[in-house]
């Protein structure tokens, strides 16, 4: 039935095979879908519930916002509708987000005054959100490998003036041990002889940019996880200023037994991006063979779910007792995420999947595994994406 089905859709006969091999309905790859699919947008907080402001906007994109329920300060608009060249997204008020990505980050809870650490954090859309949850105390910890699009993530947060509790690292999230900076700054005296980290400011001196110029060329061999983390932005109230590079990266977690930690941490990993049916249909342009190279590959994938499962596995090293992790990715794929997390609870006797509150009145459904949460792009009217929470119970 299912293969019938499929075949009216402009898809090639394996990837049909490999949406059927993880009890995907071919159906979801529809262009209808994706074409009905709303875009999403995020309201700045303070700005979200204000009708003047969303009046506002409306006459700016010329269409009705439509309140997401569901998720607070989300709207959905037409999916033709481009928002890139209006004042409010210009000025930060407002931001593309599709809504099963907000409720990832919704899922984690974040209050006010938590140390959140986000390991595959650019090009950011997440990063941005949780620093608006975050509000003006606790701080945020923001590691990607890819220094290309981490870079672009500090443009964004330098332009809307976000960071101001934020540090990003260029840095392996597989083996990434620094800890958030309130466990260790009192401790330490400061000597006015040693050179301290100002204030951020995006113009370094030359003989810096030089070592970071050099830094650049072997980034791509942080894989071992050899390489120091980089630090490619601070905030001033990120706690790095007035700290001495070895004080910095003094803050490590060395010991498996830790019982201090990241209050919060969002595991949001590397995936074959099959839940985004938007992505799927680029390769109609890119040819259905890159599909089957960036997808389909068994080697591939088996790659991926070993990078998925190591980086599960270190944010909840750098977790402490008690806090949540959330795990996610736009993948659709049982592969890529309930085997991650089955996997991740056999060799983790400390480690619980929680309930997510919230998604009592989402659009989604369970996993596999009971607390799991898949959004499905048929039912959910949003991205493919999929979310498990986990909380620590001991070191
Ligand atoms: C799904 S994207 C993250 C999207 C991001 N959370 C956002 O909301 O904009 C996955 C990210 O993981 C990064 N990544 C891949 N391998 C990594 C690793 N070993 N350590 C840290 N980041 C990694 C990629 O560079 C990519 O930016």
């Amino acid at each position: 039935m299912e293969t019938a089905a499929a075949a009216s859709l402009p898809l090639p006969e394996a990837f049909i095979e490999f949406l059927n091999q993880n009890g995907l309905d071919p159906s979801i790859y529809n262009s209808t879908i994706a074409q009905s699919t709303p875009r999403y947008i995020r309201l700045k907080p303070g700005y979200s519930d204000s009708e003047t402001f969303v009046s506002e906007i409306e006459i700016e994109l010329n269409c009705k916002l439509d309140k997401v329920e569901w998720l607070p300060g989300f709207y959905s608009i037409p999916p033709h509708i481009q928002i890139a060249s209006t004042e409010s997204y210009k000025q930060g008020k407002m931001y593309g987000m599709d809504a099963a990505s907000g409720a990832a980050v919704f899922a984690l809870n974040v209050s006010s005054g938590d140390h959140v650490l986000d390991l595959c954090a650019a090009p950011g859309a997440k990063l941005c959100m949780l620093l608006d949850l975050l509000g003006s105390s606790g701080s945020l910890t923001g590691v990607d490998i890819a220094k290309h699009r981490l870079a672009a993530c500090r443009t964004m947060l330098q332009k809307y003036a976000l960071g101001d509790r934020c540090r990003l690292f260029v840095a392996n999230g597989t083996s990434f041990s620094l800890l958030p900076l309130q466990n260790c700054t009192d401790a330490f005296l400061i000597e006015e002889t040693k050179e301290t980290f100002k204030e951020w400011t995006p113009k370094r001196p030359w003989k810096e940019r030089k070592a970071s110029k050099a830094r650049d060329g072997i980034t791509s061999k942080l894989v071992a996880g050899t390489q120091e983390p980089e630090l490619i932005f601070y905030g001033r109230h990120s706690g790095v200023v007035g700290l001495t590079k070895s004080e910095l990266f003094r803050i490590s977690c060395s010991s498996d037994s830790l019982d201090t930690g990241y209050d919060k941490v969002l595991v949001d990993a590397e995936c074959t991006h099959d839940g985004s049916i938007k992505h799927i249909q680029k390769f109609e342009d890119w040819g259905w063979d890159t599909l089957e190279r960036r997808i389909l590959d068994a080697q591939r994938t088996d790659i991926l779910t070993n990078l998925q499962l190591q980086l599960l596995r270190n944010g909840f090293r750098l977790l402490k007792i008690g806090g949540s992790l959330v795990y996610s990715t736009c993948s659709l794929t049982v592969a890529q995420n309930e085997d991650v997390v089955e996997q991740f609870l056999s060799e983790n006797p400390h480690a619980g999947l929680q309930e997510i509150d919230a998604a009592k009145n989402w659009p989604c459904q369970s996993g596999r595994i009971p607390k799991t949460l898949r959004f499905d792009p048929l039912t959910s009217q949003t991205s493919g994406l999929f979310i498990a929470k986990f909380t620590k119970y001991a070191a």
